[in-house]
């Protein structure tokens, strides 16, 4: 059957919906456990965040009474972060600390560096009770103030079921005082690869053979994407052996079955000969690599038949099952797609979608290596995937296209004094500096 790439990730979606592999219960999972995972169910913050008005700068926490005037302030004692400091008297101003909580009356806190004196008083100089310190008048209230709540108030959500939880993710829920998450199962799959042609990478090569890259690329592409992958000891070329093996399969047991190889048109093509009579189909995709396709269910369990070409079982990934994972359980994020241009022309047949390999980089994409799906060399080199889409058959350099980011874009080093962050106080008036790399 000759189908769409538009179909077949349809169909391949579809299955793993129907195979249930998502339904399974959901995990308990210690926050330092649970990077790359999705939440099962909202979280909602059990604590206001920030848990108290507090400080934002290191200097003076002024009363509310005393925010326009410029008369000498008698210093108080010194609130560090940590403590729950007694009350703010009016025409009192105490030394507090960033993050520190502020005291009950005081409305602003002006930074040390505009307070005269601009240093902190030591214990000694104000043992005796007549330190002073002289602040400018017309404080705004609220300066350098950060409200309870103001960041995420008591009972919000934090975050919502089906969110992949990152470093930040992570971070907000610690912040909440959350130590435990629920988080959706992994995804199982048992991956095989077919071939008497294949050897296990570190062992001895017979003429005629080569080494097994499949079941690296597809495990480490599975592992990215948050799968559980088990790897299937490497299978010949019999189809008795290989059905035998299958048969062993039961429902439940994993989410999804995966092989590479052995589907298209040759005399020895094992996973097409031994899933003959099963709930298995065979088609023909309108994508290059990638155009042999086989997808059905073992019983009951989905199982997916990409090519044997390594570069076409990547493809076959990144196209079908990674947006198809990221559809049904929310692992992983889906891939950015950007607009680029070419940096050179290219051909294309016009009956396939087909996918180069290319580096993207300033909105601009070069090609890597040909069309051909054994160039894996060409394939570790580039950070994106390019498309021609079907009914292209030519496209000059400077053609808009559109690209699926896999891999980081290069940076040039910052040139040296430029700057990396501008900060602005969200609080009004007084700006933070500008940082710049030494
Ligand atoms: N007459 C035709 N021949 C082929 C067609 C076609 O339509 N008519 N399609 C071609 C396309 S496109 C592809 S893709 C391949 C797919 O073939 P299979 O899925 O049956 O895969 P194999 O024949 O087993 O292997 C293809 C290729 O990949 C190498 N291979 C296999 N397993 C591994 C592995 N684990 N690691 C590294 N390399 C592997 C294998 O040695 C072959 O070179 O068929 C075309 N032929
Ligand atoms: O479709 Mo095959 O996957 O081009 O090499």
């Amino acid at each position: 059957m000759r189908r769409t790439v538009a179909e077949h990730q349809a169909a391949v979606a579809g299955l793993l919906q129907a195979g249930g592999g998502t339904r399974r219960a959901a995990e308990v999972l210690a926050l330092r456990d649970a990077p790359g995972r999705a939440l099962a169910e909202d979280v909602k913050a059990p604590v206001n965040l920030p848990p108290f008005d507090n400080a934002q700068m290191d200097g003076y926490a002024v009363h509310a009474a005393d925010l326009a005037g410029t008369a000498p302030l008698t210093v108080a004692d010194p609130i560090p972060a940590g403590i729950a400091p007694p009350p703010l008297a009016p025409g009192t101003a105490a030394p507090i600390m960033t993050g520190a909580m502020l005291p009950a009356g005081a409305a602003a806190v002006v930074p040390i560096e505009r307070a005269d004196p601009d240093r902190f008083y030591s214990d000694a100089e104000r043992a005796d009770g007549t330190a002073t310190v002289r602040l400018p008048g017309g404080i705004d209230a609220g300066l350098f103030v950060r409200r309870a709540g103001s960041d995420l108030a008591q009972g919000g959500t934090a975050l919502r079921a089906g969110a992949l939880l990152g470093a930040a993710q992570l971070g907000l829920l610690a912040a909440c005082g959350v130590g435990e998450v629920r988080v959706a199962p992994r995804f199982r799959v048992l991956l095989l690869s077919t071939g008497n042609e294949v050897t296990e990478p570190g062992a001895d090569l017979a003429p005629g053979r080569i080494y097994d890259a499949n079941t690296t690329l597809l495990e480490a592409a599975l592992r990215e994407a948050g799968a559980d992958v088990t790897r299937h000891r490497l299978l010949g070329d019999d189809p008795a052996v290989l059905r035998e093996d299958l048969a062993t399969i039961t429902a439940g047991s994993t989410d999804l079955v995966l092989s590479t190889g052995g589907i298209s048109q040759g005399a020895y093509e094992v996973v097409k000969q031994a899933l003959a009579d099963s709930r298995v189909e065979f088609s023909s995709v309108a994508l290059q690599p990638g155009g042999p396709q086989a997808h059905g269910t073992l019983a009951g369990v989905p199982f997916l038949g990409f090519p044997g070409n390594p570069v076409s079982a990547i493809v076959s990934f990144e196209m079908f099952l990674r947006p198809a994972l990221s559809r049904v359980t929310g692992v992983p994020a889906p891939r950015p797609v950007l607009g680029a241009v070419l940096a050179e022309g290219v051909d294309s047949p016009p009956a396939k979608h087909q996918v180069r390999r290319g580096i993207y980089r300033e909105g601009r994409v070069s090609l890597v290596g040909g069309p051909e799906s054994h160039l894996l060399h060409a394939l570790a080199a580039a950070n994106c995937l390019v498309h021609l889409p079907e009914g292209v058959a030519s496209l000059p350099a400077g053609s808009r296209v559109e690209v699926t980011l896999i891999g980081p874009i290069p940076v040039e080093p910052l040139a040296s004094g430029a700057p990396i962050a501008v900060y602005r106080a969200a609080s009004g008036g007084m700006d933070s500096a500008e940082r710049t790399p030494t």
